[in-house]
């Protein structure tokens, strides 16, 4: 099974720090599609719920976990997961997979490699209905996959039941939604994709967006290199949508976006105003690189200007009228899409998140003047990232107001007592936040 020693290997990778989308893209290339599914499976249910796997090991180990070999408890931990999670395979085969890797990676370590897992095979799933049906919180973070802080603290601040719906979404399977460029038909952009395998349907949300049961990798597929279409979540659309009714509705046409990244919501904007100019600010090199190139695929790059630097200290060519800060953050609104970022998460890096959020949004508020507006995003559900930055800074900027906004059918959820939630609930749907605010 080429996809176990693809997902080994993969697994490695991602310790070192970089996401799992990015390495599975590098070694995905080279595997046929089954083996390519297959080790993507393995390492997303292993990342997704990383504790709950550590937790049903130890409990059929006879040594602690941390005294195995590295090797060895990569192997565990896609195994536990592969045999708990995917029902489609013979558990067997899928032990003796993993005992062959075993054999080559550290033979001393197969026999017990081979014990844990025919065990966990057979009674495993018993811990696990366990653990799902036990009302202790430390048990109930276990089964949804979070770090214990992570589950009280959305508790506290949550409630319960939104609480339970966080918890849940961390297992909800992330597909992609396709943003239509204005050139491009819905129904003969649904019938190309169909042709290519991908099922597609309109989004509830958008008329110009599709969505699909398709993870694939979207630089393969027809018509993204033309820019016929962009993958973009639909609570990423949501936002970049709300900046084009404000451009239009109180003719703003001069806007800046502070921390511009890939330029996915510049491309947004440019493509479907054509009267509008964006200034692209991003710290780094590579995404301002990323970012102009996907202007170009979009053929809008001629109204941009990118710069790479720290927008608490560039200047705008030009006042703009409206400023886009989608802020760098803990990103807990993605992490069904990008599950490792939950365990690289501390209470300390959130603050260090809180206070940056902070200083870049009295930034974007000293840069407009009156009757200037500041959209304010980030993909986080943490309200430290969220209405304590714009609670800090409507007191100190009394000439500040937010105004409303309209979910036009989005399941907005009110923030307490700022802005506006967009919670992650389905294959589509991040969890994100906005907060619209108007120098008076
Ligand atoms: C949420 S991402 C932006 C995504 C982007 N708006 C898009 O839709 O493609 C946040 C970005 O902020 C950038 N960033 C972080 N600190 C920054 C700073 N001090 N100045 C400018 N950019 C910063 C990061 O490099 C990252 O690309």
């Amino acid at each position: 099974m080429k996809g176990v020693e693809a997902a080994l290997a993969i697994w490695e990778e991602t310790r070192k720090g970089l996401f799992l989308s990015q390495v599975l893209r590098r070694f995905g290339e080279d595997l046929p599609e089954g083996e390519r599914k297959l080790a993507s499976t393995l390492v997303y249910c292993a990342m997704r719920r990383y504790n709950l796997w550590v937790e049903i090991l130890r409990s059929f180990l006879r040594r602690p976990f941390e005294t195995l070999q590295a090797e060895t408890r990569d192997i565990l931990i896609l195994g536990c997961a592969g045999l708990l999670e995917i029902k489609h395979f013979v558990p067997q085969s899928l032990v003796n997979a993993f005992v062959e890797a075993t054999k080559k990676k550290n033979p001393a370590d197969a026999a017990l490699v081979n014990a844990v897992l025919r065990k966990i095979a057979s009674d495993g799933r018993e811990k696990l209905e366990e653990l799902k049906n036990s009302p202790n919180q430390i048990n109930q973070a276990l089964f949804w996959g979070l770090p214990q802080w992570i589950a009280r603290r959305w508790m506290e601040s949550w409630g319960q039941d939104l609480a339970k719906k966080l918890f849940v979404s961390q297992l909800i399977k992330p597909y992609l939604s396709f943003r239509l460029s204005p050139r491009t038909d819905p129904g003969e952009m649904g019938e190309k994709f169909f042709e290519e395998g991908v099922k597609s349907w309109r989004s509830p949300y958008f008329n110009y967006v599709l969505r699909s049961n398709s993870f694939g990798h979207p630089p393969s597929m027809l018509g993204y290199n033309e820019g016929l279409w962009t993958p973009q979540t639909e609570s990423s659309i949501f936002v970049s949508d709300k900046v084009l009714s404000l451009s239009s509705s109180l003719g703003k046409r001069k806007i800046l976006d502070m921390c511009a990244g890939r330029g996915i919501k510049a491309g947004h904007i440019l493509e479907r105003a054509q009267d509008v100019t964006i200034e692209a600010w991003d710290l780094s090199k590579n995404r301002v690189y990323a970012g102009r190139r996907e202007l170009r695929r979009l053929g809008v790059q001629n109204r941009s200007i990118w710069k790479v630097g720290d927008s608490l200290k560039l200047a705008p060519e030009e006042a703009p009228e409206i400023v886009l800060l989608d802020a760098p953050c803990s990103g807990s609104g993605t992490w069904g899409r990008h599950p490792e970022g939950k365990w690289r998460l501390s209470p300390g890096k959130l603050s260090s998140y809180s206070d940056l959020q902070r200083d870049l949004l009295e930034r974007a508020i000293g840069m407009v003047t009156t009757g200037g507006i500041v959209v304010y995003s980030t993909c986080s559900v943490f309200r430290e990232e969220n209405e304590r930055v714009i609670g800090e800074a409507l007191c100190s900027n009394p000439d500040i107001i937010e105004i409303e906004i309209e979910g036009g059918g989005f399941p907005l959820q009110r923030g307490r007592p700022f802005g506006y939630y967009l919670l992650p609930g389905s294959p589509w749907v991040d969890g994100f936040f906005l907060c619209i605010l108007m120098k008076r």
